[in-house]
């Protein structure tokens, strides 16, 4: 099947990396948000990113005007109905993505893959309320999309062989590299990294270390590119906790519980970069621990 174009909804830090790579990759691109904020701010992000891979001669200032040129934006789901493939990188909550695929469905043309960039939620769940599950499967970037070069590709228990084979020949086309997962709570990547960060956040509340000695740790101490807390800040540390969630529910052992600390700040509000605080403050230059 030969996929052009591209819809994507939900327009946070993945959709717009998403949108980013894909347009850069010569697909037609239309995104998709409820909120014209979050659509203006996607858009900017995508320009500055690109900016910077111009400034570092990694793109051409002409692959910058075509990127930016295959992009469009929208409000209204209906638009998307034309596209070829769909990939739903919405807010990390079942129920709201099932609502997206209720109101998506009827405008899709019968062939459209319809893929979820979900960090943990059953593939398999989601795909049997479609009209489409052998036609549904897992397409999950990593944060920051621009850059990480892994795309984790889940089936659900009926998706079926050319859909899979036409997702993979994406991710090679975005020049990044497919790794298959079974369909389990979190999937691999973050089945191994999300236990890692929680208990980050126990070593927190339990005051074996602070915000920076724990950090400091593991960056030194074991060559990770950023600390548990900052990478968890980096991510969202509502999605951090929503993934932990899924994997307590979804497999049923104490392990995964999440941490009541990493609760209080999602109850706070402070969900890290994207509210400008979490562990740390970032209103502040550079950003201050936050304990
Ligand atoms: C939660 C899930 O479901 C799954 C996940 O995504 S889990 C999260 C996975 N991601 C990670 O683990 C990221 C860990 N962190 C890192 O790898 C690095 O800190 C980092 C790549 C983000 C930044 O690297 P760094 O060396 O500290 O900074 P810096 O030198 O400024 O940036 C390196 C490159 O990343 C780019 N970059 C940094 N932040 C970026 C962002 N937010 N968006 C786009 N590009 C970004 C820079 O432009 C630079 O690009 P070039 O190499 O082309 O010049
Ligand atoms: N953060 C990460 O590191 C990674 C996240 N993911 C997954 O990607 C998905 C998105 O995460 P992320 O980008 O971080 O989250 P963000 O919170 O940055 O963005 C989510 C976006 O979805 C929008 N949205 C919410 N409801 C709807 C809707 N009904 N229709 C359209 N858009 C909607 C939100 O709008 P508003 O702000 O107005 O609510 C927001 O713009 C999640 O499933 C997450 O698990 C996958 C890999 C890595």
């Amino acid at each position: 099947m030969d996929i052009q174009k591209i819809g994507i909804v939900g327009a946070g830090q993945m959709g717009n990396g998403i949108a980013h790579v894909c347009a850069l990759a010569g697909y037609d691109v239309i995104l998709n948000d409820i909120s014209q904020d979050s659509l203006d701010a996607a858009m900017t992000t995508v320009r500055k990113n690109l900016e910077r891979q111009v400034s570092r001669e990694k793109i051409t200032q002409a692959d910058q005007d075509a990127t930016l040129g295959r992009i469009s934006t929208t409000l209204r789901l209906p638009d998307l109905g034309a596209t070829d493939l769909v990939i739903e990188a919405a807010t990390e909550r079942e129920t709201v993505k099932q609502a997206i695929f209720e109101d998506l469905l009827p405008h899709l043309q019968p062939h459209t893959i319809l893929t979820s960039n979900t960090s943990s939620i059953s593939i398999t769940r989601l795909a049997s309320r479609t009209d489409r599950p052998e036609k549904f499967m897992g397409f999950h970037f990593m944060n920051p999309v621009p850059i990480m070069k892994l795309v984790e590709l889940i089936r659900g228990i009926a998706t079926d062989e050319p859909t899979f084979s036409a997702c993979r020949k994406v991710v090679e086309r975005l020049g990044k590299t497919a790794a298959t997962a079974e369909d389990f709570p979190a999937f691999i990547v973050n089945r191994i990294l999300m236990p890692m960060i929680n208990e980050a956040v126990y070593t927190l509340y339990e005051g074996v270390g602070n915000v920076k000695s724990i950090d400091e740790s593991m960056k030194l101490g074991a060559n990770h590119p950023m600390g548990p807390l900052e990478l968890a800040d980096f991510i969202g540390l509502d999605t951090c906790l929503a993934i932990m969630n899924v994997l307590h529910d979804g497999l049923a052992d104490t392990k995964y519980r999440p941490c009541p600390l990493l609760t209080k700040y999602v109850e706070a509000g402070w969900l890290g970069r994207k509210t400008e605080r979490g562990f740390y403050d970032y209103r502040q230059n550079p950003p201050v621990p936050t304990r």
